[in-house]
């Protein structure tokens, strides 16, 4: 608990009770990972994939990956598989995967759609790449009812998803084709890839969306290497 505190997850009562009796409260970092309010969501499917052995389990092996010269990932080089990969042999593992997906779009989306709302004004179709269980597609379809919107996953992925009245699921790989729509959402995808796979990916977002001038678009949501706190989309 003292190490939660000093990182700010508790907080510790200036004034201690009357019965001496230590108690803890929580920060408003602590309700990030609890349901505190209604407004605030809930993150805290991320710690239970981030604590998972499985995602784990590739650290305990950094020494030996840091002197392979030929190393790929620390993940494949653990458990022989990919991330993806991984997630389609083991179903626990899948569902921890979306679980978190949808916590994180329950949250970020919020944002995205209050701060950059102008973004998706004028888009008749959408399509989110790699979308997952369709949290993104969710809110974007509650925020612009009019708009149909889909999204595109991998087999094992869609086949759990939960049915939606107003986005659709496709099975597909961003690798091999991606759907036609005016415009495309990719969140937290790219980071997951390496130039040439991105290149792949974004070669394909081309052929599906019109021309710029006719409307296309393609939006991209991910982290930005050296961009610091105040980068803007
Ligand atoms: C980090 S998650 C992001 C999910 C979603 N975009 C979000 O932000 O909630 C990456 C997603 O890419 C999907 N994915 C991985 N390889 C894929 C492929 N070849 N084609 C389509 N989707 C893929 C995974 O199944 C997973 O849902």
């Amino acid at each position: 608990m003292r190490v939660l505190t000093v990182s700010g997850i508790f907080l510790v009562p200036e004034v201690a009770s009357p019965d001496n009796e230590v108690s803890y409260g929580l920060t408003p970092t602590a309700c990030l990972l609890a349901s505190c309010d209604e407004v605030r969501s809930n993150l805290s499917p991320f710690l239970s994939l981030l604590l998972d052995s499985t995602f784990t389990a590739p650290f305990f092996g950094m020494h030996s990956w840091f002197l392979d010269e030929h190393s790929t990932s620390m993940f494949k080089k653990a458990h022989g598989l990919n991330f993806w990969e991984m997630a389609e042999q083991d179903d626990t593992y899948n569902q921890l995967i979306n679980d978190v997906m949808v916590s994180d779009s329950n949250f970020l989306m919020d944002i995205i759609l209050r701060e950059y709302a102008g973004v998706f004004l004028c888009i008749n179709s959408l399509i989110d790449v790699a979308g997952g269980h369709g949290g993104s597609a969710r809110a974007i379809a509650k925020a612009f009812p009019q708009m149909k919107c889909t999204v595109l996953d991998l087999p094992h992925v869609v086949e759990e998803a939960p049915t939606s009245d107003h986005v659709s699921f496709i099975s597909g790989d961003m690798f091999k084709y991606i759907p036609p729509a005016d415009a495309l959402f990719l969140k937290w995808v790219f980071h997951d890839w390496g130039d040439e796979d991105c290149v792949k990916i974004l070669k394909n977002c081309k052929e599906a969306i019109p021309p710029r001038e006719a409307g296309g678009k393609v939006i991209i949501v991910d982290m930005v290497v050296g961009s610091g706190p105040n980068m803007r989309m």
